[in-house]
């Protein structure tokens, strides 16, 4: 059955719809219509127009699917023992990336593509209905190329990382040239973006831009790991290069933070890769106030932050950074489609990360009566229901 056939769906029963529209805002006692993929109505129940089904939610809350920009969802293998030594007291260094690429390239096609998929329905299961995710456990051109090839099938957004790590033995400008030659002719067909890794013990300031300016001419949008381990260039370079998004950002200077407040450029903190390294947490609070656009993501990944949680990354963006939680719950859905380049859509593609008509149906409906309750009850499975492109795809436990 094709979308278009399955009919318009009223969803009822909703105690409080946050849209995160700028003119629907949030709607006690609200209705939703869902015509395909995309929402054909929202606002109040009393005025809800007929349609072809209808779903009762129960006197729950609904908001937007969360947008994850931020995930490295391509590996093999498991960190816990470096972990257990952080949290013993070691630092965290870039250098445990290159564990991961070994038992990533020892995994074959068939096990990485399990392995992804597997990770997207558990993100999917926790209310993430978008999703980005880098290669940068390959590091040679072929785990490159499968490493984004495999992502592609079960991601939108795919970014070549191949500047995260120097592998061991190789001249450091020798490897950025690779990354910029062969490395990124092999993976342009399967992604959509280019990061690197802009950090003490990865590539410097000059060896990220020159990767990210040849993967603009390859016709790659840009991101940029940057000011996670220390302060750096990594902010300022984003900024220059108009990258969509600079992702870490934990040490800052007021240049920093003036300079992504005047610039399009989306700063994305990573609340539960902060707490899982010790690090000082990226100041969100301090960002927003400068006017900067802020994105929550889970940078979900082996090494720093082994968790899909968006639920969690909210609620910690709430109780240790200092977001209000309408704030926070901004940061994950819109903030995150806008470090995505999705929160304007086109006649064939809608936008994400908000719901109001002709947007993505991507609906995340809580155990709750409202959003506040995501960090009100911190670490509780809070996620009921899922919609994504107008499917329900989670359902509460026990329902048909
Ligand atoms: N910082 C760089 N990359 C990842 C960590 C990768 C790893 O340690 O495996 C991150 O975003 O935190
Ligand atoms: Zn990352």
């Amino acid at each position: 059955m094709s979308l278009s056939d399955r009919g318009s769906v009223l969803i009822t029963g909703i105690a409080e719809l946050t849209t995160v529209d700028e003119e629907l805002g949030t709607i006690p006692d609200a209705a939703v219509v869902i015509e395909g993929e995309r929402i054909a109505w929202a606002g109040p129940a009393s005025r809800a127009p007929a349609a072809d089904r209808a779903v009762d939610v129960g006197g729950r809350a609904v908001l937007p699917g969360w947008v994850d920009s931020h995930t490295h969802l391509v590996f093999d293998g498991d960190r816990a023992p470096e972990f257990a030594a952080r949290m013993a007291g070691q630092a965290y260094e870039a250098g445990g990336i290159a564990v991961t690429a070994d038992a990533t390239r020892a995994a074959d096609d068939a096990r990485l593509d399990t392995l992804v998929a597997a990770r997207v329905r558990e993100a999917l299961a926790g209310g993430t209905t978008s999703l980005e995710t880098k290669t940068g456990y390959g590091l040679t051109v072929r785990d490159e190329a499968r490493s984004a090839r495999i992502a592609a099938a079960h991601v939108e957004d795919v970014t070549f990382l191949g500047a995260h790590l120097v592998p061991d033995g190789l001249d450091p400008d020798d490897y950025v040239e690779l990354v910029c030659g062969s490395m990124l002719s092999a993976v342009a067909p399967h992604v959509r973006w280019a990061d690197v890794f802009c950090e003490r013990g990865a590539f410097t300031v000059e060896q990220s831009r020159r990767v990210l300016t040849a993967c603009r001419d390859a016709g790659l949008g840009l991101r940029v790991h940057g000011n996670q381990l220390g302060p750096g260039g990594g902010v300022a370079l984003a900024v220059e290069l108009r990258a969509a998004s600079v992702d870490h950002v934990n040490h800052l200077t007021d240049d920093d933070v003036e300079a992504l407040a005047g610039s399009a450029t989306v700063a994305t903190v990573l609340p539960a890769c902060d707490l899982s390294t010790r690090a000082p947490l990226a100041p969100a609070r301090q960002l927003l106030d400068a006017g900067a656009t802020v994105a929550i993501a889970s940078n979900a990944n082996p090494g720093t932050s082994w968790t899909t949680s968006m639920n969690f990354c909210v609620a910690t963006a709430v109780l240790q950074m200092g977001l209000s939680v309408a704030e926070a719950v901004e940061a994950a859905t819109l903030g995150g489609a806008r470090a995505l380049r999705r929160d304007i859509g086109t006649a064939d593609r809608p936008a994400i990360g908000r719901l109001a008509v002709d947007t993505r149906a991507d609906l995340h409906v809580l155990d709750a009566p409202s959003a506040v309750h995501l960090a009100y009850r911190p670490g509780m499975p809070l996620t009921w229901a899922v919609w994504r492109r107008g499917e329900q795809l989670v359902r509460p436990v026990g329902r048909p």
